[in-house]
């Protein structure tokens, strides 16, 4: 657990940065630091790390003072990744990750072999490991980021900003494969970042923050949906809070499941109206109307489709954007189960609904 206790960050210009903070970050969880810029997201992770001296307060790594540990020590504990990667410009990328731990007084082959691993964990290759940074794209140059900060196999982890650089759909891709590795490797994270939807995303726990470092919620991403503590965090998480809190609502899908007919490319409906389109493997592809042998253009893709066991956003999703109104329902591997309404999808709101205010 990492523990704020009364921090204090006053600068010598005179700007109190944070104010007399008070916040945990439970071991084996991620905790989301976000705020409107200038809040002092950045000096809070940067005074876990000393990169930063609190003028007041402790910080404490599962009750340790760091005021006790030396700076070696801390970080070797403490992994740091940051905006644009931070990479040594002329090292290879393993290079890169080898660096701290040989610079700690770890032996060239087994460090350079543990860097290799981490860049394979981290979904680079080989080819990518010899490469310098400015060979690699954002991306990659951001999973480097990620893997340097596991060189020591520290327990804490703290991540400024370190998705912000690349484009949304990279940096969506990078957050799902994080959530996949902190699923495996379970660090005491703390992030900062001033999206609010890449908090609620990734977050266990997500602190807003507001000018001069006050603490204004600290809560899961559900319920700081569901009951915004102040106007402030309210006006901060935007519009769309009761559609997005349904993303953490699961539904009973499967009870509420219709039938429907199936056709597979190349073979003809035997009814008139909307079929569903399944692959070899029971997998919608989409929605036909075609009455003749079906072929990949007359097929409407215009539909999402929901798992089971997803949420009920996505299962709302599904029905809404379907071209009959139902939605599509998979399994886990992705084979067609059936439908359900969009008067179904919003009962099931609605149960969630009275679920939450009970
Ligand atoms: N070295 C410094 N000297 C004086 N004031 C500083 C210093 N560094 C930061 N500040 C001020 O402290 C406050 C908090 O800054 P900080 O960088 O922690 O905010 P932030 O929430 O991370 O912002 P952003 O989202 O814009 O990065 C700001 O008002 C900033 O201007």
């Amino acid at each position: 657990m990492i523990g704020l206790k009364d921090v204090t960050k006053e600068y010598p210009d005179g700007t109190t940065a944070v104010h007399s903070l008070n916040l945990e970050a439970p071991t084996g969880k991620l905790t989301v630091l976000v705020g409107p810029s200038g809040c002092g997201k950045t000096t809070t992770l940067r005074m876990i790390n000393r990169l930063i001296r609190p003028t007041s307060g402790t910080i404490e790594l599962d009750g340790v003072d760091t005021a006790t540990l030396g700076d070696v020590q801390l970080r070797r504990k403490i992994g740091y990744v940051i905006q644009n990667a931070g990479l040594f410009p002329h090292r290879t990328a393993l290079d890169n990750v080898a660096a701290l731990p040989i610079l700690l007084g770890e032996k060239k082959a087994p460090a350079r072999a543990n860097a290799m691993e981490l860049l394979e964990r981290v979904g680079l290759t080989a080819d990518h490991a010899r490469r310098y940074p400015w060979q690699l794209s954002g991306g990659q140059q951001q999973r480097v980021g990620v893997a340097r900060a596991l060189a020591t196999d520290p327990p804490y982890l703290l991540m400024d900003e370190p998705f912000s650089a690349v484009d949304p759909i990279v940096r969506n891709q990078l957050q799902d494969e994080f959530l996949r590795l902190q699923r495996e490797i379970g660090k005491t994270i703390v992030m900062v970042t001033h999206d609010i939807d890449e908090a609620l995303k990734l977050g266990d726990q997500v602190a807003v923050l507001q000018e001069g470092g006050f603490l204004a919620q600290l809560d899961t991403p559900q319920r700081l949906l569901e009951r915004p503590a102040s106007p402030f965090v309210a006006d901060f998480l935007g519009n769309g809070r009761g559609f997005r809190s349904l993303q953490f609502a699961i539904g009973d899908a499967v009870a509420r499941l219709a039938d429907e007919s199936r056709v597979g490319l190349g073979a003809t409906p035997r009814t008139d109206g909307w079929h569903v389109v399944v692959d070899d493997r029971e997998r919608p592809l989409g929605w036909t109307r075609a009455a003749s042998p079906v072929r990949e253009q007359d097929v409407d893709v215009s539909g999402t489709v929901a798992r089971a066991d997803g949420s009920l956003r996505e299962l709302l999703d599904a029905a809404l954007s379907s071209p009959t109104g139902r939605g599509l329902v998979v399994d886990t591997s992705g084979v067609f189960l059936g439908t359900v309404s969009i008067e179904d999808a919003s009962q099931l709101a609605a149960e969630a609904h009275r679920g939450r205010a009970a």
